[in-house]
């Protein structure tokens, strides 16, 4: 892009669009790649050819591609010892995992060992993509694999420049999705392979067509185009015994996985008491199944789903639920017990591939979820849309800031561009959003209703916060990427992080050591946690992301910009409004209007006299250094809009209007 003579949108889409009906996805804008998805298996442009090839080639001598800015960050490690992180964003379905995976695929191929018994950390490193991908990725209106949770993923290198370690950092796994689906969604992937496992396995768990289960049929998506959930579970076993988990554990984990699936249908009726619920008779069977599977008491379970464990009172005083309370409550169990398998998953594959506390330098890829506007938006669009807004702002300050930087220091007069993320701001200062939201969670009076009346009090003013007129209790929010409508009405209860008493008792005295290890008995936590005080996922989110940024900031950066070409993740479509916006909304374009604003082209000053020494052919004719003779064809023209540079090694002539 920055060989474009002249840099203005038109430009920069005629560009791309050319650049991508020939299958050239990928595009530099200075030192951000650009990564169009391509909506199809491009296999040529990733093979073990191409990777020799970029692995011969300095930067730019090659076609862009994602080898490239990987290759960058391994040669800078080995010539100056640096630690880099690659930052991909964009929004939901623009490729960012796949992405990822093509950075770790050849990371692994530069600093792989050979091959040697068992397998190598390079391998775990790459099965561990679709381990994580199998329980934390779902189809959504965006994306048939859209990840449900951020990653950052730290490979450690040895002395040598081997791969040495790795560590995969995961963020805000979305909960809401094991006990609701929206139309045209699915689960997580790993209830539809597990119901495709084969027969026996689905004999065992009592498990059959996913239109069985309450927590699948709520949309009548079940399958994906190209995919065969069959051959995913199988592929999913294999990538499990490569990352490390045992046979016994894999076990575990999907006897865990379809106690959810019954847990899901068992329904509830009123109860003999007023104000009380039963068991719905005809259900009776996934309350057993249950049980079994987790390997508890069925009779325990009843009670942990029907009554409530009253804090105040003295040990033991129970509290029925009405029907709507129970269901509440058995969905509060699916959500945490997944949660906490997911997690124990990540952290399973982080120590059987081990860190390498010795480590010379590490590598890191950051993929977060992608910005996200729904019809409906709740907690979790929230929170996945702040923190696209934090990786924004620090893409603002680096690649802005450092792009502006270069004009002062070559001595080119200019007015700061860059954005002051205001919206940041409004979500992360100590008296904003989240703030406001931990306030009204951690009291006893404050409802969804009363956050929203308080927000709308306190942020009235503020011209990126306004009230919608419909839905009622909702907000919108101006992002950097458009405008988001949040419905407020779970907010409050989303943002508690925490396990019901009686959830945490009944699987603390599971008879498997497996599910017990997912809930370590109350005393057990209390040391790591005070368990009364009341935690907040907001919170807890915003500090792991301030972490996150110290990390990056602690590093080198490169940037990978992912853009989604169309709607209908279709290939060769190429909606220019919709890519314009996202190209807008990342800062990219931003970036090539500092380059545009009052210099939009640059020359080296050879250039600049082979163009336009005729103007002057005396001052050619001369015994000029390069950077006088430009001065002086300037002057022979009578040109002031025009600046040079400082002389440095890579002087280049910034002129405009010539
Ligand atoms: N380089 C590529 N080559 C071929 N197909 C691709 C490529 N990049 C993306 N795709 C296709 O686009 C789909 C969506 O990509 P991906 O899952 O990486 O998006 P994402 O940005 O990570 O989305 P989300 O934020 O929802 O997780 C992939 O499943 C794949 O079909």
């Amino acid at each position: 892009m920055i060989k474009l003579l002249y840099l203005h949108e038109p430009g920069v889409l005629q560009n791309l669009a050319t650049r991508y009906k020939h299958n050239e996805i990928y595009t530099y804008a200075g030192n951000i790649l650009i990564a169009i998805n391509p909506f199809k298996r491009l296999p040529h442009l990733y093979n073990t050819t191409m990777m020799e090839h970029y692995k011969e080639a300095t930067f730019g001598e090659l076609s862009p591609h994602v080898f490239a800015v990987a290759d960058v960050a391994y040669r800078e490690m080995i010539n100056k010892g640096t630690s880099s992180s690659i930052l991909v964003s964009g929004e939901s379905g623009s490729g960012k995992t796949e992405t990822t995976k093509m950075l770790m695929n050849y990371l692994a191929y530069l600093g792989g060992r050979p091959k040697v018994e068992g397998w190598t950390v390079e391998q775990k490193i790459l099965e561990s993509n679709p381990v994580v991908e199998a329980f934390g990725n779902a189809k959504t209106v965006n994306n048939n694999n859209s990840s449900r949770f951020g990653k950052f993923v730290e490979i450690h290198f040895d002395q040598n420049w081997r791969i040495s370690g790795a560590t995969i950092q995961t963020y805000l796994l979305e909960r809401s999705r094991v006990c609701h689906i929206s139309k045209a969604e699915r689960n997580y992937h790993i209830f539809y392979l597990l119901c495709a496992a084969p027969q026996e396995v689905k004999k065992k768990y009592e498990l059959g067509s996913p239109k069985l289960f309450h927590y699948l049929n709520q949309s009548d998506c079940y399958e994906l185009d190209g995919v065969n959930d069959a051959d995913e579970y199988l592929a999913t076993r294999k990538a499990m015994d490569i990352v490390g988990i045992s046979e016994d554990e894999q076990e575990a984990i999907f006897r865990v996985v379809a106690a959810i699936l019954h847990l899901g249908n068992i329904e509830f009726e009123k109860g003999k008491e007023e104000d009380s619920s039963a068991i719905k008779t005809k259900t009776r069977c996934h309350l057993d199944m249950t049980a079994k599977l987790l390997e508890c008491d069925a009779k325990r379970l009843e009670d942990a789903l029907i009554k409530n464990v009253l804090k105040a009172c003295k040990e033991g005083t129970t509290r029925n639920l009405k029907t709507n309370a129970a269901l509440n409550s058995r969905d509060a169990l699916a959500k945490s017990i997944y949660f906490r398998l997911f997690n124990w998953i990540v952290d399973k594959i982080n120590k059987s591939i081990g860190q390498d506390g010795n480590s010379k330098s590490m590598i890191g890829v950051l993929d977060l979820t992608g910005f996200e506007s729904f019809d409906h938006n709740s907690f979790e669009q929230f929170c996945f849309n702040y923190s696209n807004e934090k990786l924004q702002g620090h893409f603002n300050q680096h690649v802005l800031k450092m792009n502006q930087e270069e004009y002062t220091k070559e001595g080119i007069e200019w007015s700061y561009v860059g954005d002051k993320q205001d919206v940041l701001n409004l979500i992360e200062h100590k008296h904003g959003i989240i703030a406001l939201l931990n306030e009204c969670s951690s009291s006893l009076t404050d409802t969804h209703e009363t956050f929203c009346q308080k927000l709308y009090v306190k942020f009235k003013n503020n011209n990126f916060f306004s009230k919608p007129i419909n839905p009622q209790n909702s907000f919108t929010l101006r992002h950097f990427a458009g405008k988001v409508t949040y419905e407020a009405n779970l907010f409050l209860e989303k943002n508690k992080d925490y396990v019901v008493d009686n959830h945490q008792n009944l699987l603390a005295a599971s008879s498997c050591r497996f599910v017990v290890g997912l809930f370590p008995s109350p005393a057990q936590e209390q040391n790591t946690l005070n368990a009364s005080k009341f935690s907040s996922i907001g919170s807890s989110f915003m500090e792991d992301l301030n972490k996150l940024i110290e990390k990056l900031n602690s590093t080198t950066h490169q940037y990978i910009r992912c853009v989604k070409p169309n709607n209908c993740l279709k290939p060769t479509t190429f909606e220019n409004c919709s890519i314009i916006r996202q190209l807008r909304s990342g800062g990219v374009l931003k970036a090539i209007e500092i380059s545009c604003a009052e210099y939009p082209t640059k020359l080296m000053f050879y250039e600049f006299l082979d163009r336009f020494g005729v103007l002057a052919p005396e001052v050619l004719e001369g015994n000029h250094d390069d950077k006088a003779a430009c001065q002086m064809i300037l002057k022979k023209m009578g040109l002031k809009t025009n600046q040079l540079c400082r002389c440095m090694q890579s002087c280049r002539m910034y002129y405009a209007q010539v």
